[in-house]
Formats: structure tokens, sequence, C-alpha cells
């Protein structure tokens, strides 16, 4: 079984006759096809229009599937196939739009010449008051050098565009952040150093996104100690934050004591390497790490995890098996122990499908969908940035971590993605610890 990636929609009129809606579902299912919504269109005197969501694992799978329904009697048609998902990027995502009106000559003077001046002079006297009078304080640059996009690798920064468009999508809508994406010409670390030094100033946090490994871990080190603002490359820590949480939630209902428990993480690059050290940080005695690169392998040893030569041998030795390496079906069904929890989080397609795993006894399975860093990122920033915090420490991923496990029902690994309380309840554990953070910084400064 695969991942079903390619989505169409089928505009398909049935005459009103019942059991036709049922022919078109079962042609649907006996070409592979998976049916997602179903959305009625138009009703007519004696027929339906219905927009049917289909998801099927390869492109001739929809010319096998129009063929099919074009085959259909009593009056079925099939009026269109459309791809809604390349209908929803047209124009691409986002869009910069002003929140002030412009309607009169006064509007003008006000919001720009000659008011603006009077602004730009107190911010020049106390810049601090950009935070007050300027959207910078509610702005995070989304950084990528498109080294590493999703796990389809280094396909440059523009091919990348998609995927920063989305998580600005995510930072609006689940955070009220302005999400600004930075696409950069360059995969030398000096100058990505540089750039984002350079450009810092308009912004109040910097997410970098899908920048490859090893060179993502320089860029991350040097970035936040030459900047005053928060500094986070998603692909490490905000995936290391959901892995740990749905890593506690598995362990309390499988009843696996995790920090006595073997895990195992595949694939050792940005995410992988950052997953092991949040699981040895949490308490974890023994990670087992593999990984085709002797290097990655060699810095998880630096941290304190065990290298392990065959990913056979750490799947029949591990409890939990973690695996980011975005090579799809890399982990084989019959390695599959009874009993075990295993996370395949490569996008756009995991190691192992969840359900071929689970069929295969394992006792939790995910895919990267639904442990996704998505319910981390827009929290943890929406905390930092409330609480005016320079920077983001290991306690606030801690804190992120366990209020997600905490808003997980039980049985599940993560709660639903797009549940607006997780995110309040995520920014508002990270900004009580950045607050305490912020704290302690005055005191120790007024000592
Ligand atoms: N679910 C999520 O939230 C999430 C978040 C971040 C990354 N990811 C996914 O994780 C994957 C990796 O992302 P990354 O940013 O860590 O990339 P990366 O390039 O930094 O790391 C990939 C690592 O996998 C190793 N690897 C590749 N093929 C291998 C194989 N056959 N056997 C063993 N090791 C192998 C590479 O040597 C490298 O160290 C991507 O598919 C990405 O989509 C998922
Ligand atoms: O973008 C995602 O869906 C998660 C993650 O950042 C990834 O690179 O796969
Ligand atoms: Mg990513």
């Amino acid at each position: 079984m695969m991942s079903k990636q390619i989505i169409r929609t089928l505009m398909v009129e049935t005459p009103s006759i019942p059991g036709n809606l049922g022919k078109v579902a079962t042609t649907i299912g006996l070409t592979g096809g998976d049916i997602g919504e179903i959305q009625t269109v138009k009703v007519g005197p004696n027929y339906t229009i219905r927009n049917i969501t289909v998801q099927v694992d390869h492109e001739e799978q929809i010319e096998e599937l129009a063929d099919a329904l074009s085959r259909l009697d009593g009056g079925i048609r099939l009026h269109a196939v459309s791809d809604e998902v390349l209908h929803a990027h047209e124009g691409g995502k986002i869009h910069m739009k002003s929140k002030v009106d412009l309607q009169t000559l006064a509007d003008l003077r006000r919001v720009y010449t000659p008011g603006v001046a009077n602004v730009c002079r107190i911010i020049e006297k106390e810049p601090d008051k950009a935070k007050i009078y300027t959207s910078i304080g509610n702005s995070v640059a989304i950084v990528t050098d498109g080294t590493a996009i999703l796990g389809l690798g280094d396909i440059g920064p523009v091919a990348g565009m998609p995927v920063m468009e989305g998580k600005a999508v995510l930072f609006d809508q689940l955070a009220g952040i302005n999400g600004i994406p930075i696409l950069l010409n360059t995969k030398d670390p000096d100058e990505i150093v540089r750039t984002v030094m350079n450009i810092s100033p308009g912004y109040s946090g910097i997410l970098l996104e899908d920048i490859g490994s090893p060179h993502c871990f320089e860029v991350e080190e040097r970035l936040k100690k030459e900047l005053d603002i928060p500094v986070m490359h998603d692909d490490q820590h905000g995936t290391a934050v959901v892995t740990l949480a749905a890593t506690i939630s598995a362990c309390k209902s499988a009843g696996i004591d995790l920090k006595n428990a073997q895990v195992g993480q595949i694939g050792l690059g940005a995410a992988g390497l950052a997953i092991s050290r949040m699981l040895m940080a949490y308490g974890v005695k023994d990670v087992f790490g593999a990984d085709k690169s002797p290097d990655a392998k060699a810095r998880l040893a630096n941290y304190g995890g065990h290298p392990v030569d065959s990913i056979e041998m750490l799947m029949n030795t591990c409890d939990i098996v973690i695996a980011t390496t975005g090579v799809p079906g890399l982990i084989q069904k019959q390695w599959v122990r009874p009993g075990q929890v295993i996370l395949a989080l490569s996008n756009p397609k995991p190691e192992i499908e969840p359900e071929v795993a689970l069929q295969a006894g394992a006792a939790y399975a995910a895919d990267g969908r639904s442990v996704n860093n998505v319910l981390g990122f827009p929290g943890i920033f929406r905390g930092v940035l409330n609480a005016q915090s320079s920077e983001i420490t290991h306690p606030m991923l801690v804190a992120a971590a366990e209020t997600i496990a905490a808003c997980t029902k039980p049985g599940d690994l993560v709660p639903h993605p797009l549940d607006l309380n997780v995110h309040k309840m995520v920014t508002e554990a990270v900004e009580r610890v950045a607050v305490q953070v912020n704290r302690k910084a005055e005191y120790t400064c007024s000592i």
C-alpha cells in the first residue's frame, strides 16, 4: 500500500435512482481509489451532480477511473476531472494585506506621508517602539536555501516556495503571526548567516526551514549566537517537539516506560539528530541510530547516542522506532516486531505506511502527515513573541511537547493539527517558561 498522494476531484452526475452513487463508489474502490469529501453541486429534477474527491497512488489510475466511470450505464456521467491541489496554489497561497483604511486624503496623510515621518522619528529615538508602531513584533522570517525540501531533497528555494507559503498560512491561521518566506540563492553557510543577519531587523523571529544537514547545524548555531531574536530550525526542533509528544502518548497507551525503552532513530540528519538529542535530554537512556552517512552517526555518538550499522538490527531490538530519512518504503514489513511503536515521519511519503506497520504487528504507527511539526512551531513562536523573548530554550520546547501530549486523546498519538485550542495551550506553555527566563535575566542583570 502507498500513501496515495494524487488527489483529484471528479464531477459526477447520477440519475436520482437509489444505488447509483453506490455504483460510482464501488467503481472508485475497484480502481484502488480512496474517496475523500463528497460535495453536492446541484440537485436537478431527476439527477444530482456531485464533486467527489479521490486519492490514488498513480496518475494512470485517474485515467482508468475515468474510463471505468464512463462505461457505467444508467445515465451516470463524469463531467470533469480537476486538480484541486494545483488549483489551490494558483497565484500563490499568501498575500500581504493592509490593516488600515485608505479611502480619503486624510487616511493617506495618516498612514503615509507626512504623518508617518513622526512615527519614524519616535522609532529612531526609541528603537523598541518599533514593536508598538510597526508589524515587526509580529513577523517571523521563514528562511530556506531549498536544500532539503520535505524529502524531495535539494530542489532549490523557488521549487520549495509552496512549502514556505504553506508554513506562512499555518503561522497566520494557527497563531496570527506574519510568516514571510525568504528564499536564499546560496547554500554557503557564511552567506546564509550574513544574509539572515542583514535582514533580521525586520523580524522578531527566524524560522529556518528545509535547510539540509549538516550545514543546517552550523547555520542555526551561529544565528542563535549572533541574533537577539528567537531562531529555530523547524525540521530539527519543531519536529523533535512533536515526536517527543507522540512518543510520550504512545508509551502511555502501550504501557512502555519511555526513559528505559530502547529507542531507534533511522536517519540522523536535521530531524533525526534533533529527535535523538531531545529524547536523550528528556531522560531516555538508550537511543540507537542508523544512517548511511558515517559523519551523521559520529554526530549521534558525540551527543551520547549509540550508532548501529544495520537498520534491520535496529528494528529487531528497539521498542520505539522513528524514521526521518526521506526514503519511502525503507522499512520492510517483515522487520516490524509485534508491539513496536513506529513513527515513519518522512514527507511526502513515509518509510513504511502506518497501515502496513500495524498489519505487521506494530502497536502504534504514524506517518509525517499526522506527527508533523505543524503542531509545534506556530505556538512556540506565538509564545516567544508574546513574551518578547530573545531565544527559544530547551525547557520551552519540552513544555511545548508535554502540552501537545497532554492535549492528545487516549489512544491517539497527537491531537488534531487544526485544533486551535492546542496551539493556544502550546503558546501559553511556552510563554510561561519564556516569562520565567526573562525574569531570571532581569534579575541577573540587576545584581
Ligand atoms: N513529520 C515532520 O514534521 C517532519 C519534519 C522534518 C522533516 N521531516 C521529514 O524527514 C525527512 C528528512 O528530513 P531532514 O530535514 O532531516 O533531512 P536531512 O537531509 O537533514 O536528513 C536525512 C538523513 O537521512 C539519511 N539517509 C538517507 N537515506 C538513507 C538510507 N537509505 N538509510 C539510512 N539513512 C539514510 C541521510 O544520510 C541524512 O542524514 C524528510 O522526508 C522530511 O520531510 C518530517
Ligand atoms: O513541512 C512539513 O510537512 C513537515 C516538515 O517540515 C518536513 O520537512 O517534512
Ligand atoms: Mg520541513
